[in-house]
């Protein structure tokens, strides 16, 4: 990939180095994704890598969310359209795909409710819909109302009538909550399964972190930063030993979900974050630019031990 000065850089480019001003970052932007002719997706891509010692240096003296947003490799790709974001998706995900059935005969991928599933629609489309190996995946949730499954709210009812209703996963690769239960007795189940898909090999296990690691976790942002079921301020975004818990008094409704905790979230191969809408704009400047008040919002603690890539359309860009 070709380097771009930061003086002729974008403004996201100047934005994401000045981030870490005293490092000396090398931004690569991608030219197979810059914006070049109106035939291919519009969109600019970087990756922000920074030498292994100033992070060393700098983690210790940073907060935790900032030194979480040093940890990972981060890459942001902004797109002119919805569409195009869809359709570099779908060619993400379904190269991850090809790239851990070749591993490991099997892919595991973790969905968030909102309007991430939306943003699949290319995946369900020829080339990937028979491309793919539809048989290898085993799909869970980072996060889930507790709701009946077949009620508006439930993201199981989302991703099926968006997603899994599509495409030919096998029903028994599906793991959705236990609507039955009350929000504890569904997490503590839901861990409980997960622990399960663990020990027989379906879901690969970090023994540097401990916990399970999924292959792709496909997530949305908030307006306020939260992910999964993680709001700002909230004591969970602390939570470090469970794999899986619960909320009664979420911001956003419903009021009672699970969620996977940052933990197994940050123990992830590969993480997207979609996050589209000139409402989230504020919210990206704090976690990728370079706001006074940054390290105060759950996303900015998303750092997987893996790679995370940003898919930004350009309202959601338009502070950076
Ligand atoms: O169950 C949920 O509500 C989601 O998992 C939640 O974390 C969602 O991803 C964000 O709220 C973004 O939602 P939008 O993309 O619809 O704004």
């Amino acid at each position: 990939m070709a380097s771009s000065s930061l003086s002729s850089a974008s403004p996201a480019l100047r934005i994401i180095s000045s981030l870490f001003p005293q490092y000396s970052p090398t931004l690569h932007a991608n030219p197979s994704l810059l914006p070049l002719s109106p035939s291919r997706p519009r969109s600019l891509s970087l990756s922000l890598s920074t030498s292994s010692r100033s992070e060393k240096l700098s983690c210790r003296a940073v907060s935790s969310a900032t030194a979480a947003r040093m940890a990972s490799e981060k890459k942001v790709q902004v797109f002119d359209s919805k569409d195009d974001l869809a359709a570099e998706l779908a060619k993400y995900t379904a190269d991850l795909s090809d790239k851990f059935t070749k591993e490991r005969s099997s892919f595991t991928v973790v969905l968030s409710g909102g309007s991430l599933i939306d943003y699949l629609r290319k995946l369900v489309e020829p080339p990937y819909l028979d491309s793919v190996d539809w048989s290898k995946w085993h799909v869970f949730w980072v996060d889930e109302r507790v709701v009946p499954k077949d009620h508006e709210d439930s993201n199981y009812k989302l991703a099926y009538d968006g997603f899994l209703s599509k495409v030919p996963i096998l029903p028994g690769n599906v793991y959705a909550i236990n609507d039955a239960l009350s929000a504890e007795g569904a997490a503590d189940d839901y861990e409980t399964g997960l622990r399960h898909s663990v020990k027989n090999g379906v879901v690969d296990f970090s023994e540097a972190t401990g916990v399970p690691k999924f292959d792709l976790m496909l997530l949305g942002m908030g307006p306020d930063g939260h992910v999964a079921s993680l709001f700002p301020g909230h004591p969970l975004c602390e939570e470090k030993e469970k794999w899986v818990t619960f909320i009664k008094d979420s911001p956003k409704p419903p009021p009672e979900r699970i969620t996977f905790t940052f933990p197994v979230i940050n123990s992830s191969a590969y993480i997207a974050l979609v996050v589209t809408g000139a409402g989230k704009a504020g919210a990206v400047q704090k976690a990728l630019g370079n706001s006074e008040d940054s390290g105060t919002l759950p996303v900015e603690l998303v750092s997987p031990a893996g790679e995370l890539t940003w898919f930004l359309d350009k309202n959601a860009a338009s502070k950076l």
